[in-house]
């Protein structure tokens, strides 16, 4: 069995007595008798130690005498079809969910553990507010909503919701929500959510920042508390029979992905796990074995426990994909169909799927309807585009000069103190080695700098950002490896110091800020070496009504090659399928099931089909897990 450095000083702070769960702080601890220091993964931090564990209490609400039941041996289920029967449906529920049902997986009492306390996960919140102060975890600037298009297609799209009251996603669900401070659901989450919720699968496309999360999380945590999954989990020892499975590319968003999951789930009985790859697995195990409603992990080790054989994916009834543009291309595709299409999880059709992303280029679209099944297309904004809520800027700047432009725009930056005394300002380069480079060059230089990419130790890379999200670190050096995802609030300036070489990258990249309704700044360095990228750029920049320089707009029209894959103008949806009942200048694209709602009044200007147009290019996947 192979064991990974991680695991061995896992095995060493057990052997030592110090117990992982030990640290509550998230800090690094150290062993007594080594001056080694265990690693703690983020989702054990804060955990109380068993030390000064209260005793344990269950979770708030009445969990089912008959969950904690178990087949005996040789009996099944479902008899010889497990996937026998319709998918249960449910549409906006009335009934059930009611608080606190939670999975048949959230207290294996039959492996003889007690129940857990469940750790209060909003503590932490009250922690940032008083670093940075609670005026940006007051809620979302609505407005800055309120004209975005709308397109949905497919058949009988439920309707929209105003509120989370209209909805009832059962009283523990909702007192999360209060907790959290939603006053009320995104456009993504308005559309999303009843789509969702009515039991149809779903590919979704919404602006980075606008709360994807929640609306993927909030169904699966309501469909689990209403107990709409019918089987028990078969008695096989030690192995894990999750409910749902979320996906995303790497182990910063999973982690991340969790502690919301958490949130949402708190109280509710639905309990949430995590997997991810650099972190030590033997902690993962034990967290498995103690029951599993929802599973958060990345693709890599998801195999590895699947082929270990201590998961098992029959179970699941909802699978959803977060950047699932990312998990469709070429670097991840064959982990994920191995995952959905080659183990034990049920069909689609059986299982609910729901595809997220800010991007969906067309040709993985075509891929993702393998995993769907008559789904609903929808999509907020623009595909692909960034929100206008991103200051956009591009500078020449030759190669040579980037180092002391950088310098330029970050001594302004704080000369201006535009941005107060916890701006973030986080820097993407193309190469690790040039990650480490500029971060040591910055520090020589007296700004306080990290950095992040996928050649240092999950230790390293939790710790950089760590002290950039508190401010200690205020500039982030980084790769690819934080493109996607994260969220990090007070992130005002993202720097492409290299311009990534696919436009839906960038998009991924300048969307670190500009989050949840606030705004912010992207300052790109072009030179001749992005010449690609010139008419995807001058044309994502004019979409999202930025100035576009004069000459970028000749380095646009000069670029033969670089054909922009939005086709030009085309906001609202774009799913895959209408292409064929596409005709310029004719019927209707949006037409046929396919609904249109928005504020930009004027008519949308088509251009021409198929912007995809073959320049995707799978990225540098070296920078990836
Ligand atoms: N209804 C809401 N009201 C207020 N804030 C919200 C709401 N929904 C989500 N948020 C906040 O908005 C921020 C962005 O949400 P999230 O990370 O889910 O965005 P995303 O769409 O997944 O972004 P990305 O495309 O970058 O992954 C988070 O801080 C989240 O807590």
């Amino acid at each position: 069995m192979p064991t990974s450095w991680a695991d061995s000083v896992a095995a060493e702070a057990s052997a030592a007595g110090s117990g992982v769960g030990s640290a509550n702080n998230g800090a690094i601890g150290t062993n007594s008798g080594s001056n080694r220091s265990a690693y703690v993964p983020p989702h054990l931090r804060n955990r109380p130690s068993s030390a000064t564990q209260p005793p344990p209490v269950s979770y708030a609400g009445p969990v089912s005498s008959a969950n904690d039941r178990v087949p005996g041996q040789g009996e099944t289920f479902q008899g010889v079809n497990r996937w026998a029967g319709p998918r249960v449906g449910g549409g906006i529920s009335t009934g059930g969910g009611r608080g606190t049902g939670g999975g048949w997986n959230n207290s294996r009492s039959n492996w003889g553990r007690p129940r857990e306390r469940e750790v209060n996960p909003f503590e932490d919140d009250d922690n940032s507010e008083q670093v940075f102060g609670d005026q940006e975890n007051t809620g979302i600037n609505f407005d800055a909503y309120e004209d975005i298009p709308v397109e949905t297609s497919g058949d009988n799209v439920p309707p929209p919701v105003n509120t989370f009251a209209e909805i009832d996603l059962g009283d523990a669900l909702n007192e999360n929500i209060r907790r959290c401070k939603y006053v009320k659901p995104t456009p993504v989450q308005r559309h999303a959510i009843p789509i969702s919720l009515a039991g149809r699968d779903l590919m979704a496309c919404a602006q980075t920042g606008s709360g994807k999360t929640a609306a993927f999380c909030f169904p699966i945590i309501s469909g689990i508390m209403r107990g709409q999954h019918g089987q028990r989990p078969p008695r096989v020892p030690r192995m894990a029979f999750p409910l749902a499975l979320i996906l995303s590319p790497t182990r910063e968003l999973s982690c991340q992905i969790h502690d919301e999951a958490k949130k949402f789930s708190y109280q509710t009985g639905v309990r949430v796990v995590v997997a991810y790859g650099g972190a030590p697995i033997n902690q993962q195990l034990r967290d498995l074995e103690r029951g599993v409603d929802i599973l958060v992990a990345t693709p890599g080790r998801l195999v590895d426990l699947l082929e270990r054989a201590r998961v098992s994916l029959q179970l699941i009834r909802y699978l959803a994909l977060d950047e699932a543009d990312r998990m469709l291309d070429m670097g991840f595709e064959p982990q994920i169909r191995k995952i959905v299409q080659q183990m034990d999880m049920p069909p689609p059709g059986v299982r609910q799927t729901m595809l997220f992303s800010a991007t969906f280029p067309k040709e993985i679209q075509r891929l993702a309807a393998d995993f769907l099944s008559n789904y609903i297309f929808l999509a907020v904004g623009r595909v692909g585009s960034s929100t206008d809520l991103i200051v956009q800027r591009v500078e020449y700047v030759h190669e040579s000069d980037k180092r002391s432009h950088l310098m330029d725009l970050l001594h302004a930056q704080r000369a201006n103190g535009v941005h107060g005394k916890q701006a973030l300002t986080l820097v993407f380069v193309e190469t690790k080695k040039g990650a480490d480079a500029l971060e040591h060059w910055l520090c020589m230089n007296s700004f306080p700098a990290t950095a992040i990419h996928g050649d240092r130790t999950q230790q390293e890379r939790e710790q950089a950002l760590r002290s950039f999200k508190t401010g200690n670190t205020p500039i982030l050096v980084a790769t690819d490896v934080a493109a996607r995802g994260l969220d990090i609030p007070h992130v005002a300036h993202v720097v492409n110091f290299d311009l990534p070489n696919d436009i839906d990258d960038y998009v991924h990249r300048i969307g670190r800020t500009g989050r949840a309704g606030k705004s912010g700044l992207a300052t790109a360095f072009f030179n001749e070496n992005n010449t690609s990228l010139a008419r995807a750029l001058s044309d994502l920049m004019q979409e999202s009504n930025q100035e576009v320089p004069a000459w970028l707009a000749r380095f646009a029209a000069r670029s033969g090659h670089g054909k922009s894959r939005r086709g030009g103008g085309r906001f609202g949806g774009r799913d895959f399928r209408r292409d064929s009942s596409f005709t310029r200048g004719g019927s209707d694209y949006y037409g046929g099931g396919g609904n249109f709602s928005g504020g930009y009044g004027a008519a949308p200007s088509y251009g021409a089909p198929a912007g995809y147009g073959g320049a995707y290019n799978p990225g540098v996947t070296s920078a990836w897990d």
